[in-house]
């Protein structure tokens, strides 16, 4: 599903007049369907390469091809911004550590308009965003809020619960248990096996990748650059 070939960024930081390499040599594949934890120190270009699969991006040498439902083979980054939108809204979900607040928007409405954006309509979107919200324990007394004064594992929490509602077939994972308490992160490994049982594609990077032991199909490592088979 997704085919990385020879990657690498640059980045150039203007004021110092520099450029910065932040990944080089980079190379796997995913096949639909399975689990892919990406590992490596900080600062390896975990988060740059998760980046450039959601097209935020461009790589500076290589190739992010993806198997799209709508548009067969696509090279990512020679797509158009509208198509790019497309995939963003129907296959590929996103779930970092920040979460992107929208002015004026209400827990519950994030939840609701995520489904909305899919066609979803808005009974059926109210229903599931209360169930999601649920779930992942946010309480109801924040559904009203606006979730820009959460707490660090609330977002957390909320912006899974925005990524999982729409069923992505690809669903790409930074860091999705920092800052979460033991019974969040069960929640967390709960849904992304569901996500498995349900057919997602998932691509992660996790600190302590042994809590995803026995989901992971395959680990990348940013060190070695080796690609390396699980037994699940
Ligand atoms: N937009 C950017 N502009 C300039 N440099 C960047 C940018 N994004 C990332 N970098 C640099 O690229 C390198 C890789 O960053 P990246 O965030 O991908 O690493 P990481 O492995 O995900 O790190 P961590 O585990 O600490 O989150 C770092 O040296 C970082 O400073």
């Amino acid at each position: 599903m997704i085919k990385i070939n020879d990657f690498s960024k640059s980045f150039t930081i203007h004021h110092l007049n520099q450029t910065r390499e932040a990944v080089s040599g980079v190379s796997f594949d995913v096949e639909k369907g399975e689990f892919l934890g990406i590992v490596g120190e900080s600062g390896s270009g975990k988060s740059t390469i998760l980046k450039s699969i959601y097209g935020t991006y461009k790589p500076t040498t290589g190739t992010v091809n993806y198997d799209s439902e709508n548009f067969g083979s696509v090279d990512l980054h020679n797509i158009s911004d509208r198509a790019l939108i497309k995939l963003r809204t129907k296959e590929i979900g996103y779930v970092s550590q920040f979460l992107k607040v929208m002015p004026r928007t209400t827990t519950l409405e994030l939840v609701i308009n995520s489904m909305l954006e899919m066609g979803v309509d808005k009974d059926s979107a109210a229903v599931k965003a209360e169930e999601t919200l649920r779930h992942f324990d946010i309480p109801k007394a924040l559904w009203h809020n606006y979730p820009n004064t959460f707490s660090g594992g609330e977002k957390l929490r909320l912006n899974i619960a925005c990524a999982v509602v729409k069923n992505p077939r690809l669903l790409l994972l930074d860091e999705p248990t920092a800052s979460l308490d033991e019974k969040s992160k069960l929640k967390v490994r709960e849904t992304i096996s569901k996500l498995i049982d349900n057919g997602t594609t998932l691509i992660g990077i996790f600190h302590d990748l042994e809590f995803m032991d026995g989901l992971c199909t395959k680990v990348y490592d940013m060190n070695t650059k080796m690609l390396e088979e699980r037994a699940v």
